[in-house]
């Protein structure tokens, strides 16, 4: 079967328009005279993104979290979202309608439309599409880093795999941890305020290390990251230990939706962020625990297949 990265290769061959940006961003950037829109889609898909037994009500805010941290990414502000709905079980689909009204509602989003097919009976495959207006221009991309920049990412990384863990297990979807995996924060005030001074930003759907290693690539240029500072919550330190594997496990999972963004070492952060890593001349991801290099894990994040 054809991987993620090997179609959406194949796509890149054809989608020359510049407001697709080589197809190598969190999202479309078309500019429109004065203003600049931001478009992006993401899909959910039963079994792969949220179990057959999940809430309802947290498939919708996933969806609609996932998404607006791709705005987030671009420190963009949301405008509306276009919902491709598959029905199945009529109480699932009510259930979905009332969750997305409230997710909706919290971030201040309207509905603009979408699309309904039926499921026949198959696994659900949900789609979203967010549309918002650019704060801020030139509009962040994953290609500006620089030599000598600094890496940071906001919150802590790995609670939505020990959230998903601890799901999965059968214990009580309550907590912090179950919250991270299944109602994300989609991180749109801090991108908006990261926006003018960034030097590159992205979301991190697929892990630390996979979405660093695409800045890198994006840039031209190559990424450290020092694994002893990746932020750790305590709950997931206390659930899942503060080791190495543990803290390589947490870079590399995904479901994060954190943003992660370069700046200049002199930059003054005006959001809460933990650096990580820094810029360096050559390409790639490289590793490192304190000291020591670390070798590269065998999946750095995420991918379809
Ligand atoms: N089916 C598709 N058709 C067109 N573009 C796609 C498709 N799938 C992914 N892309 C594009 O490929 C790039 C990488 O996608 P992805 O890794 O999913 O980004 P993100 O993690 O921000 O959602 C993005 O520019 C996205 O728009
Ligand atoms: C039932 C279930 N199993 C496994 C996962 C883990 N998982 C599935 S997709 C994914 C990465 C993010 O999804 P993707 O479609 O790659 O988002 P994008 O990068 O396009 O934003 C992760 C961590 C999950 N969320 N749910
Ligand atoms: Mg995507």
């Amino acid at each position: 079967m054809t991987t993620e990265s090997a179609f959406i290769n194949i796509l890149r061959g054809f989608a020359k328009d510049p407001a697709a940006r080589g197809l190598l961003d969190d999202a479309a950037v078309v500019e429109i005279g004065d203003s600049c829109l931001i478009i992006t889609h993401d899909m959910m898909a039963e079994d792969v993104h949220f179990k057959s037994n999940a809430n309802p009500a947290d498939v919708a805010w996933k969806l609609v979290a996932s998404n607006l941290s791709d705005l987030a990414a671009k420190g963009a502000s949301p405008i509306g979202v276009l919902l491709g709905f598959m029905l199945g079980d009529d109480d699932w689909d009510r259930a979905f309608a009332a969750g997305l009204e409230k997710v909706l509602g919290h971030y201040g989003v309207a509905l603009l439309g979408g699309d309904t097919v039926s499921n026949r009976g198959d696994k659900r495959a949900l789609g979203l599409t967010a549309l918002g207006i650019a704060a801020n221009r030139p509009v962040p991309s994953r290609a500006g880093a620089q030599v000598g920049d600094i890496l940071y990412v906001t919150g802590t990384l790995g609670d939505a795999l020990a959230g998903f863990e601890l799901i999965d297990a059968g214990f009580d979807e309550v907590g912090p941890l179950a919250d991270a995996f299944n109602r994300p924060q989609a991180r749109l005030a801090e991108g908006q305020k990261l926006a003018p001074f960034v030097h590159a930003m992205m979301d991190i759907s697929d892990g630390l290390l996979i979405d660093a290693e695409r800045m890198a690539t994006a840039s031209r240029l190559g990424i450290e990251i020092d694994l002893a500072c990746i932020p750790l919550s305590p709950a997931y330190v206390s659930y899942r230990t503060d080791s190495l594997e543990s803290r390589m496990q947490a870079a590399s999972w995904g479901d994060d939706y954190e943003l992660l963004f370069c700046a200049p070492a002199d930059a003054r952060l005006n959001v809460d962020a933990t650096a990580v890593g820094r810029v360096i001349a050559g390409g790639g991801l490289t590793l490192r625990n304190g000291d020591e290099l670390v070798k590269l894990p065998p999946t750095l994040g995420y991918q379809h297949h």
